[in-house]
């Protein structure tokens, strides 16, 4: 396998289980960057690094074309006047043919130079027009200048620490005429910031490089960036971190925004042992338990034991249980539940019996979402929790 299949059946494999319409007003969000082993994405006074090794570079370029638009901040096209095109691909791709993602940048002053590579570019070579969002606030003259030139410029909403709103750029970005169905963001330091702290994230890919930068170096991500995050509880790792050659690249997803939420990642389920009759299937990341239990005698009910052990979780933390099921006939009809499915409250017990109703000859699908609950400033939080293991779910009747 070429360098660029292995590029294009990784990032395919990274997007594929992100495709089902979400709660969230927007598009699909992927942040990714590259980082060094101390956490810089750039060095002194913001000196763009080149962190990522050829393999990565690869990787992040075919990221861009699995995207319809590519976001970063005003200060990273005044820093590193990037291209943001898709341009590392296999040789039967031409980047001239094949259709670029669109250039996004955070801009409320609009101080984004007429000299730009991404404005150049798109007079040049026809690519899509750069995307200028900025504030109700701005300079309208120069609007204009860059209208002219051919950006696009779009006010939106400011937050009240005067930033852009992502929430309201996310709701314009997915209509039309945008349409962005998946967005990439890139950077730099205060947009990672801003995104994360938006929890409005999906995919989170981390390209590690082997490298120490210093302390004068742009953190990635300070303390600020995550208040709104449970470190180790909202992102989960999804797919096996890859090495490629010098670089680890860490995908991790985001359990709340996803449909993971109803799932279990696959790399939290310890083992499973039951009776032939369950079927468990590690190549989802969930916990698939189905049953053919017929019940015995006058009872119509099943008692089903699942045990599970934590790792990791604040002892002061609640674990919430639910299961949710559906019978099998059903089971292709989408994540329909039942309704009234128990919701089991327990603090750190080690294992849940609850009953369920079941007809006669009738298989059930159970979906098991453990999940930590707990309260900030009378607000309940919950995270799902990162490692754990379900063992030896049990059923009798
Ligand atoms: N290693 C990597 O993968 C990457 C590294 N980088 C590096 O990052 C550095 C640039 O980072 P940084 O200086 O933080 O600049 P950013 O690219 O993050 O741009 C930040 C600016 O965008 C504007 N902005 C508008 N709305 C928002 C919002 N909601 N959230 C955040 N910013 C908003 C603000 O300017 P205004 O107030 O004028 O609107 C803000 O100052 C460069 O050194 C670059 O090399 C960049 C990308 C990737
Ligand atoms: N993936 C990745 N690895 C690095 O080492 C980087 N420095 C970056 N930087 C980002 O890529 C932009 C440059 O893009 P073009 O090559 O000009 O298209 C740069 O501005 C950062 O956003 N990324």
């Amino acid at each position: 396998m070429s360098i660029h299949d292995r590029a294009k059946s990784f990032c395919s494999s990274l997007l594929e289980s992100i495709t089902t319409p979400k709660s969230k007003n927007g598009p699909i969000v992927t942040l990714t960057y590259a980082q060094s082993l101390d956490s810089r994405i750039s060095g002194r006074n913001g000196q763009q690094l080149a962190l990522s090794c050829e393999e990565s570079f690869i990787m992040t370029h075919r990221l861009r074309i699995l995207h319809d638009g590519i976001l970063v901040g005003i200060g990273t096209i005044l820093n590193d006047n990037p291209r943001l095109t898709a341009r590392l691909l296999g040789p039967d791709e031409l980047e001239s043919t094949i259709s670029q993602p669109r250039p996004i940048i955070l801009d409320s002053q609009l101080r984004f130079p007429l000299s730009s590579n991404v404005l150049k570019q798109s007079k040049m070579n026809g690519y899509k027009s750069p995307l200028i969002v900025t504030s109700y606030d701005h300079d309208s003259a120069k609007r204009k200048l860059l209208e002219q030139e051919g950006a696009v410029v779009v006010p939106i909403e400011s937050n009240k620490n005067g930033q852009l709103s992502i929430a309201h750029l996310l709701s314009i970005l997915s209509s039309p005429p945008f349409s962005i169905c998946r967005l990439m963001v890139e950077g730099g330091a205060k947009v990672i910031k801003s995104f994360l702290k938006s929890n409005m994230v999906d995919l989170l890919i981390v390209t590690i490089a082997p490298t120490f930068v210093g302390v004068n170096g742009i953190l990635a991500i300070d303390s600020n960036s995550t208040e709104n995050q449970e470190p180790h509880h909202r992102f989960l790792y999804y797919k096996t971190p890859k090495q490629k050659n010098d670089d680890i690249i860490v995908p991790t997803q985001n359990v709340e925004n996803s449909n993971i939420n109803k799932r279990l990642p696959n790399n939290q389920i310890d083992s499973i042992q039951n009776n032939s009759s369950v079927n468990v299937d590690k190549s989802k990341p969930s916990i698939n338990v189905t049953t053919s239990i017929i019940p015995k005698g006058c009872s119509p009910f099943v008692t089903m034991i699942i045990k599970w052990k934590t790792h990791g979780v604040p002892k002061n933390e609640k674990l919430e249980v639910r299961l949710n099921w559906f019978p099998s006939s059903r089971a292709n009809s989408g994540p329909a539940l039942w309704p009234g499915f128990p919701k089991i409250v327990l603090n750190r017990k080690k294992s849940i019996p609850t009953e369920i109703y079941m007809g006669k000859n009738q298989s059930l699908t159970f979906y098991v979402t453990i999940r930590s609950v707990h309260k900030i400033s009378n607000q309940t939080v919950f995270n799902y929790v990162p490692i754990f293991a379900v063992k030896n779910p049990s059923f009798a009747c």
